[in-house]
């Protein structure tokens, strides 16, 4: 695992009526935490006493939240590497209203990551900023599946990764490969624009090219713009749509329900990119999926029933032992040699 953590994402936040045993959606009451102080109070304080105030409330890890909120005020990444004796000397007074503002805006269940507004992916740290999709720690797993593919190749690369969101992907693949160069597509103009400022922050801007294309409405344009790659990467939306109003309230309410609605059987989006991936990748390219642990033997159906050239090659596990990445690779057709 890399970096900061946190353990709740993409978790059903609801809870079953009893009386009708129907799905329930989180209702997130207003409320506006602790006075700030009149006394003056340690980052240890203030973290105990946030802590018990999200604990309250019901705000998911309330010890990760305070203390990354504090950290991130001290100048820190995380309350550990915060200086011992830091932790015990009071607070300036603008230090301790700008914890109290931040930690409110927690309270409204925004997420952590949206609060400090940055968020580490692999061995970058990414601006982050609602509602573009937060990288969750699952596609690092991908990225290292990409990765140590392409690591075995020589010569100059090129993949395509659609629906980039905050560029997590494309960046770290950038970072850990100098040869590589990437097309980074997505339908929200927010994406694109934090793309655009992550690859910008990361000085990867020159290898990458990012476009404002929705792959369902600009298939043509897509191909245009993206043909002879070696790799293609998406972690698209599928969550299937009926899952949507159960997700917890700091998804809900903050991320784009376009980074997770994958529709009714959650492939809406992941049958266009198979599509695309047979038309862009070169001859032995791969396509890598990020997907929910029911999809991969109906993907491995629907590619094998619908798309000679792309052949299913295999499925890879998350960290919790769920199938959760699907690898297809371009294979020549009888129409090729012709
Ligand atoms: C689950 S998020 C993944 C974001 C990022 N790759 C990551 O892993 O953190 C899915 C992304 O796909 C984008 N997306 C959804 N539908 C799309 C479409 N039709 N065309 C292009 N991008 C799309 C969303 O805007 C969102 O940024």
């Amino acid at each position: 695992m890399w970096g900061r953590t946190l353990i709740e994402r993409f978790t059903v936040g609801c809870r079953k009526s009893k009386s009708q045993g129907i799905r329930v959606p989180y209702v997130v009451r207003a409320c506006s935490g602790p006075a700030l102080p009149v006394d003056r109070l340690t980052p240890l304080q203030a973290a105990t006493l946030w802590r018990q105030h999200f604990q309250e409330e019901g705000v998911s890890e309330p010890d990760h939240s305070s203390q990354y909120i504090i950290a991130h005020v001290l100048g820190a990444k995380t309350f550990e590497s915060v200086k011992k004796e830091a932790l015990s000397e009071f607070l300036s007074p603008e230090k301790t209203e700008q914890i109290w503002n931040l930690c409110a805006k927690r309270l409204s269940r925004m997420p952590v990551q949206y609060v400090i507004e940055e968020w580490d992916f692999r061995d970058i740290t990414l601006k982050m900023r609602p509602p573009v999709f937060i990288p969750r720690p699952e596609t690092e797993e991908l990225v290292e599946i990409v990765l140590s593919d392409l690591q075995k190749k020589s010569g100059p690369l090129c993949m395509v990764e659609v629906g980039c969101g905050s560029g997590a992907i494309s960046l770290s693949l950038l970072k850990g490969l100098p040869q590589l160069k990437a097309v980074a597509l997505d339908q929200s103009e927010n994406a694109v624009n934090l793309t655009k400022e992550n690859a910008l922050r990361l000085g990867l801007e020159n290898r990458l090219e990012i476009y404002h294309f929705d792959i369902l409405k600009d298939a043509a344009t897509v191909l245009s713009h993206c043909s002879g790659v070696s790799a293609m990467v998406s972690n698209p939306p599928y969550l299937y749509t009926e899952d949507m109003s159960s997700l917890q309230p700091e998804i809900l309410c903050y991320e784009d329900p376009a980074a997770l609605d994958g529709g009714a059987d959650g492939l809406a989006l992941i049958k266009q990119v198979l599509i695309l991936a047979s038309q862009i990748l070169l001859n032995h390219g791969r396509l890598y999926l990020e997907v929910d642990p029911r999809h991969p033997p109906l993907i491995q159906r629907w590619a094998e029933s619908h798309l000679e050239e792309l052949q299913y090659v295999v499925t890879k596990q998350d960290f919790n032992n769920r199938p959760r990445f699907c690898i297809l690779q371009k294979e020549e057709t009888n129409e090729d040699h012709k």
